[in-house]
């Protein structure tokens, strides 16, 4: 299994290209279901996730291309074509692997009239219930069935009919499913505290581009007209603001000075206040954001919310950042209930944290030292690498697969602005 060495202690300087984001990607990738035309997204991150997503597709009917993708390149562009669903199962042994599988089943329901899929169950960060999904697909006329660790949707008459739904709580995976399955139903539906993630807007944008009718986009109230049918479209997935924030927190613990290329600083403004907050100096240019850092950084007090709140998917990389301010931080974890699998790894490398149920404090030590460890999950294999970076002597990250699902390519950009780190395998 192969594993990631960094002797720490380097300053980071030079220019960090921004990949597409994961989370967009494996939201856009289902709109393929919706359409018997073309679907092409450019700017598709090179990531473990996107490939097994497609392979995901490729069961449902779906035919897959990839063009003129040179091994030099991030990203790619893939033309997805489901001519004709040929499948509406969506097995357990995909997406036990990927829980973003669970996004399949409204756009499966709404172009079949049926979508059956494994139940994701839990993972490393929580329970991660789907109870949402399936009442807001209620909400617009299917019928849900459980049985055996499977969910079954139906479209009585073969077509979804609209409604409305207020969401309890934000809820993305939620919100992304009902909204692909709405845009085909035969009615209007109004979704009400729908979550509003630059990811969303990304979706809803290439939804548009499809031929979808939605209201609202990018805030909390989603209208949406269902149209009889959508065309295929090109779409270009955005830059991932949680890889940017990930190499700006990576810039700030090395007192480094990195430009973020292709950053896009109006989907990330909780996360640039929270490095100004704690000293790092943050330039939003046209087409990138500036990160730099000299000296001590200031500690912060955090608590992770839906959009435009600070992301939970940022919390673990803070959390590393944050180890060696220049005092006591406080974070606290709203989203997941287990999100601190981090904690114990980082206390190894000579971090001073203390987890109070959904809170923990972070107390500033001098330096961190290098260790060997290893996380469960992907932001806080993110969190490791960072405290590498700063660490004194060489840590070994293991479980490198975790980075594989949302980094593309980490230790080639990393390397290129100054790291010394590198991918071993052990045979
Ligand atoms: C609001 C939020 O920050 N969502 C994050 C969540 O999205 P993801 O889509 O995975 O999770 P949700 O946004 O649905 O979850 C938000 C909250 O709602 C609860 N819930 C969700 C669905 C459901 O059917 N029932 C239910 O109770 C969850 O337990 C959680 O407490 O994880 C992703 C991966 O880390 C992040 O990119 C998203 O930013
Ligand atoms: C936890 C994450 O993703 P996933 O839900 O795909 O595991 C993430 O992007 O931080």
């Amino acid at each position: 299994m192969d594993s990631i060495i960094i002797r720490g202690g380097n300053r980071l300087s030079g220019k960090l290209p921004i990949s597409g984001a994961k989370n967009s990607a494996l939201t856009l990738m289902p709109c393929a279901l919706l359409t018997d035309e073309p679907l092409t997204l450019r700017n598709l991150p090179r990531l473990a996730d996107v490939d097994g997503f497609g392979h995901l597709l490729n069961q449902l009917g779906v035919s897959t291309m990839i063009e003129g993708a040179r091994p030099e390149d991030f990203g790619r562009v893939m033309t997805m074509r489901a001519g004709r669903v040929t499948s509406t199962v969506a097995p357990y042994d995909i997406v036990r692997k990927m829980r973003a599988s669970i996004l399949v089943l409204g756009p499966l329901v709404a172009r079949a009239g049926e979508a059956t899929v494994s139940l994701p169950g839990g993972c490393a960060i929580g329970n991660r219930p789907i109870d949402l999904h399936l009442k807001a697909l209620e909400a617009i006329g299917a019928e849900i069935e459980l049985a055996a660790g499977y969910v079954k949707a139906t479209a009585p008459g073969g077509r979804l009919s609209g409604g409305n739904y207020t969401f309890p709580v934000v809820s993305v995976g939620a919100t992304e499913n009902v909204v692909m399955a709405a845009v085909l139903a035969k009615g209007t539906t109004r979704l009400e505290n729908a979550a509003r993630e630059p990811e969303i807007v990304d979706l809803c944008n290439c939804l548009l581009a499809m031929g979808a009718r939605i209201d609202g986009i990018g805030t909390e109230t989603l209208i949406i007209e269902g149209v009889e049918r959508l065309h295929g479209a090109t779409y270009q997935v955005m830059p991932d603001r949680i890889e940017a924030g990930s190499y700006a927190c990576a810039a700030a613990i090395t007192g480094g000075s990195v430009e973020l290329v292709g950053a896009r600083a109006e989907d990330m403004g909780a996360t640039l206040a929270a490095l100004r907050h704690a000293g790092v100096t943050v330039e939003e240019k046209r087409d990138s954001i500036h990160v730099s850092a000299d000296g001590k950084l200031r500690p912060l007090t955090l608590s992770t919310a839906p959009f435009p709140g600070f992301a939970t998917d940022m919390q673990a990389q803070f959390m590393a950042m944050l180890a060696i301010a220049d005092g006591a931080s406080l974070l606290t974890e709203t989203i997941f209930e287990n999100r601190y699998m981090h904690v114990p790894e980082l206390a190894r490398m000579g971090a001073d944290i203390e987890v109070r149920g959904r809170a923990a404090v972070v107390r500033g030590v001098d330096k961190l030292n290098g260790a060997p460890v290893m996380a469960t999950d992907l932001r806080a294999s993110m969190s490791l690498i960072i405290a590498g970076l700063a660490a004194e002597g060489e840590t070994q990250v293991n479980r490198v697969y975790h980075l594989d699902r949302g980094y593309e390519r980490l230790e080639e950009k990393l390397q290129a602005v100054g790291a010394d780190i590198e991918r071993v395998s052990a045979g």
